[in-house]
């Protein structure tokens, strides 16, 4: 097997990192059928509506409707009905929809209430998209993310957007549980996609709240671990390469570091692991370490990262078969 050749490539992924990344892996291995495995512990019922940021952002952003400075949100936007509820009072104001992205959470709220399941809904919603790889929702069962905090308020959960986005992760998070995931199922055609995958990628997602919500899903990290998989790190230098995903590895006691989410996710999953060149002198026991620069500039140094992590997965593999 050769990386031009067609081949199936399953991501899990979280937001804005996850569809950057993608959309470089789609340049890289334009013949390749690739399915994405999206995380929905950061979904959200607000105004009523059921919003599944990490789907939209991938979807928005495969599909040519991404607002390209902030990375998630379409383009072109408008506020008019934020402003409106604002003036009945009505909140939170603290999570910016706009008028576009309203009209989605309108769609997948009406199809859910009329007993479409999350899968099916985003299956429709990608027909408009067309964003050029499968796009599966980990499950259609409820999973939120909520994060144990504790202020002038006392300790209390609260759900993990209004830890990240309302209070800029600025409260340490005692800890951060996916609620509903022991009980969650993968949604169909997920674990499917693992066991017919040539090889699995990591995209630099969240390790803690996007990656490490989708493998919280029973059945989903048994059935990556058969596979090859080639993580691409989130971590550059001992910072998050954007974000703040060092507020989640320090609530769950994790270093920031390349080698402590490796080690994180653990030998047994990741066969192979790309880091920066500020990284190269990492070494994870088991594991087969890379270096090359790793921030996803532009969509060109983007797809040559995606090209390395594949050309490793690839390597890896065949290395396993001749064993
Ligand atoms: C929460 C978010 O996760 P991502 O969508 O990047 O996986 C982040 O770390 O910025």
């Amino acid at each position: 097997m050769d990386t031009l050749d067609v081949m199936k490539i399953v991501v899990l992924a979280g937001g804005i990192g996850g569809a950057r990344f993608l959309r470089g892996l789609r340049s890289a291995a334009p013949e390749a059928e690739i399915t994405v495995i999206g995380n929905t512990g950061d979904d959200i019922s607000l105004f009523g509506l059921r919003v599944c940021p990490d789907l939209d952002t991938v979807m928005y952003t495969l599909g040519g409707g991404v607002n390209e400075d902030q990375g998630w949100g379409r383009a072109d936007e408008t506020f008019t009905v934020k402003e409106e509820l604002a003036a009945y009072g009505v909140g939170p104001s603290w999570f910016g929809l706009g008028d576009r992205d309203f009209a989605t959470h309108i769609v997948r709220t009406q199809m859910l209430a009329a007993g479409y399941k999350l899968s099916a809904v985003t299956e429709a919603l990608c027909d408009r998209w067309r964003p050029g790889v499968r796009l599966i929702p980990m499950t259609d069962d409820q999973v939120e993310t909520h994060v144990v905090v504790e202020d002038e308020q006392g300790r209390r959960a609260i759900h993990f957007q209004e830890w990240w986005v309302r209070l800029r992760a600025s409260v340490p998070a005692l800890s951060i549980a996916a609620v509903g995931a022991e009980d969650a199922k993968p949604a169909p055609g997920v674990l499917a996609a693992i066991e017919a995958a040539d090889v699995v990628l990591f995209p630099p997602s969240n390790p803690v709240v996007s990656i490490g919500t989708i493998l919280a899903v029973p059945g989903i990290r048994d059935a990556v671990a058969t596979r090859t998989v080639v993580g691409v790190s989130p971590i550059i230098g001992g910072a998050p390469v954007s974000g703040m995903a060092d507020a989640c590895l320090t609530a769950i006691g994790t270093e920031t570091s390349a080698r402590a989410v490796a080690e994180l996710y653990g030998l047994g999953l990741l066969d192979g692991w790309l880091v920066d060149e500020a990284d190269a002198a990492v070494r994870v026991e088991g594991i087969e370490v890379r270096s090359r620069p790793l921030l996803m500039t532009d969509e060109a140094a983007t797809a040559d990262i995606a090209r390395a992590a594949l050309d490793l997965a690839v390597e890896l593999k065949r290395a396993e078969e001749s064993r």
